[in-house]
C-alpha cells in the first residue's frame, strides 16, 4: 500500500456517505488502520476519518490527548471504531474550537452534544457501548460527520 495522503475539503470524497464494513471485511482493512493511526500521529491529530484518505468506509481512530488547544484533554490510548453509532446525545450542548486535517489552517467553534452514548465494532469483532462526554464525545462527533459528508465548518456557528 502506497503512503496515504489527507484529502483536502473540495475533495467530492469528504461528501459522500460512507458504507457499511461487514465483519468479513475487518481483517482485510487491519493493514489500512494501521496506516490510517500513522498519518493521523504524523499530522498530529486527535482523530482521523477514514474517507480522510479516500476510504469511503465507517471507520475512524479517536486519539484524544492534552494539546496546546485543549491542554487538559484526557489522554486516551487511539481508538479504531468500526461502523460507529450515536445511539443517544444530550440535549446540552457545549460550543468549543475545532480544527480539521482536511482543512488546514481553519479553526471554528462549533456546537457539540456534552455527553453521548455510542456503540462501535472493535477490529477483533467485538461490539462496545460505552458512553463519552467533553473532548471525546466532540472528537467523536467530528469524526462521525466525516462518515456522514459533513465537516465541521458545516456546523460552524
Ligand atoms: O480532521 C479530523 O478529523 C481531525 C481533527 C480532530 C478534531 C476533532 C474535534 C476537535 C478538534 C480536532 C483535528 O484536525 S486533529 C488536529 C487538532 C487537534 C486539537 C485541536 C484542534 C485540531
Ligand atoms: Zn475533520
Amino acid at each position: 500500500m502506497d503512503a496515504l495522503t489527507i484529502a483536502q475539503l473540495g475533495n467530492p470524497i469528504l461528501r459522500q456517505q460512507a458504507e457499511t464494513l461487514t465483519p468479513s471485511q475487518y481483517n482485510d482493512y487491519a493493514p489500512f488502520f494501521a496506516e490510517l493511526e500513522k498519518i493521523m500521529l504524523e499530522h498530529n491529530g486527535v482523530g482521523i476519518a477514514a474517507p480522510q484518505v479516500s476510504e469511503s468506509v465507517r471507520a475512524f481512530i479517536v486519539a484524544s490527548r492534552p494539546n496546546p488547544r485543549y491542554p487538559n484533554a484526557p489522554m486516551m490510548a487511539p481508538t479504531l471504531m468500526l461502523n460507529p453509532e450515536i445511539t443517544w446525545q444530550s440535549e446540552e450542548t457545549e460550543k468549543d474550537w475545532e480544527g480539521c486535517l482536511s482543512i488546514p489552517g481553519m479553526r471554528a467553534k462549533v456546537s457539540r452534544s456534552t455527553h453521548i452514548d455510542v456503540r462501535y465494532h472493535t477490529l477483533d469483532g467485538e461490539v462496545v457501548s460505552t458512553r463519552m462526554e467533553g473532548f471525546i464525545a466532540r472528537i467523536f462527533q467530528h469524526e462521525l460527520d466525516h462518515l456522514n459528508g459533513i465537516v465541521f465548518l458545516d456546523r460552524a456557528d
